[in-house]
């Protein structure tokens, strides 16, 4: 049971250290507000909320895995290297992917009621 708090304890501070040091970590948790309280004004269905959750989660958990993968190609070089611009640029570009198909979806769940 302790070890599980532990491993709780690291997770949080994980959690801290990129909503503190990552700007987009900032603009996602605050695009999470601010869809938040466009779903309570608009009004959705438990469906709709259970998509827009699932892309909360996904879009932080794969911001974080992106800063991780940054700190880990920093730790092993601080030399310029292909190979390290590489991973950085994948890990930024899986991130990209997850936030143009959450625009999509949010579009696609939010318009039809709007107009
Ligand atoms: N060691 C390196 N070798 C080669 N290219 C690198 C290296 N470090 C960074 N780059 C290139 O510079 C880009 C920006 O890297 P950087 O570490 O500055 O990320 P960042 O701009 O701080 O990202 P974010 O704003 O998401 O935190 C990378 O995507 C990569 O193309």
């Amino acid at each position: 049971m302790r070890a599980f708090f532990k491993a709780f304890h690291y997770a949080a501070k994980g959690i801290v250290h990129s909503l503190r040091s990552e700007r987009n970590m900032k603009f996602h948790t605050i695009a999470l507000i601010f869809v938040t309280i466009a779903g309570l004004l608009t009004g959705l269905s438990i469906t709709e909320w259970m998509i827009i959750l699932i892309l909360f989660g996904g879009m932080l958990s794969l911001e974080m895995l992106n800063t991780a993968i940054e700190r880990v190609v920093d730790l092993v070089t601080t030399d310029h290297h292909p190979l390290a611009g590489q991973a950085k640029d994948v890990g930024s570009g899986a991130v990209l992917v997850f936030a143009i198909i959450s625009a999509v979806i949010g579009l696609i769940i939010f318009l039809p009621k709007w107009f």
